[in-house]
């Protein structure tokens, strides 16, 4: 495959509830600085010169997605998305023709830089095999039993967050979810259903403010971070 001509597809899972989160409206559609989280996260990927599509998994009942600016993009293509995460990135992956690359990125991370994607594109020529951008491990790490009790500390040597984006050949990545899911492998990341292949995606380091918003108290994180990268930009 050359990879410095092969188009690159953004997957967006967007069709989750946020239940961890609370709200009395999806999670994606919870305003920092005044825009919706998704909206933040798609420009972010709508705007990068070398990303030629964008791809969207939205739940059967989003009843938000058409209102934002967003939804009128060219570059944009929405599908319903599945039960899991992992179906979401699917019905997307099934919606492309094709060779190329599919960097697959959750709605729920908006504070994504244009240079943290340089970086994971770049690492093509290194990874050819694929790579996620992930963050290395900085605390110690301990397992809880089920008094909440320490049961054991977890070495923490080459322990890493994984992030998002994770970029990867298209079609290896298609087939290798569709086979994963359908021996009912718990995938939640797109490595996961390239490991169970046999595979081992590289690591890129990635900005650890590129955080998930999760619970209620990232929404506030995220805020500092976008605010922050403001002022550098
Ligand atoms: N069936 C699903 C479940 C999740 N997602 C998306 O996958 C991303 C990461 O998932 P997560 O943070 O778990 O979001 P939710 O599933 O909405 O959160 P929760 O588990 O708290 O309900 C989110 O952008 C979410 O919208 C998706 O597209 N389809
Ligand atoms: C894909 C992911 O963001 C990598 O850390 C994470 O696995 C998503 O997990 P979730 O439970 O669907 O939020």
């Amino acid at each position: 495959m050359n990879d410095f001509k092969e188009k690159i597809v953004a997957i967006v899972p967007a069709a989750g509830i946020g239940r961890r989160m609370g709200a009395d409206v999806p999670k994606q559609y919870l305003k920092i600085a005044g825009k919706p989280i998704l909206s933040l996260t798609l420009q972010v990927l709508l705007t990068h010169p070398r990303i030629d599509r964008v791809i969207l998994a939205l739940h059967p009942q989003d009843s938000y997605f058409s209102s934002l600016p967003e939804a009128r993009h060219p570059k944009l293509l929405s599908v319903v998305g599945g039960e899991e995460r992992a179906d979401s990135v699917l019905a997307c992956l099934n919606r492309v023709d094709g060779e190329g690359w599919a960097m697959v990125h959750d709605a729920a991370r908006p504070c994504l830089t244009h240079s943290d994607i340089d970086k994971l594109i770049d690492s093509r020529g290194l990874f050819p095999q694929g790579a996620i951008l992930a963050s290395p491990v900085r605390d110690t790490m301990k397992r809880g039993d089920k008094q909440g009790c320490i049961e054991q500390t977890v070495c923490r040597e080459q322990l890493w967050h994984a992030l998002t984006p994770q970029l990867f050949p298209l079609v290896s990545l298609r087939d290798n979810l569709t086979q994963a899911l359908e021996v009912k492998v718990n995938i939640t990341d797109e490595a996961s259903a390239m490991e169970w292949a046999g595979i081992a995606p590289g690591l890129v380091t990635g900005r650890a403010d590129n955080i998930k918003i999760t619970h209620p108290d990232d929404l506030r994180l995220a805020e500092l971070f976008l605010r922050q990268a403001e002022v550098e930009n």
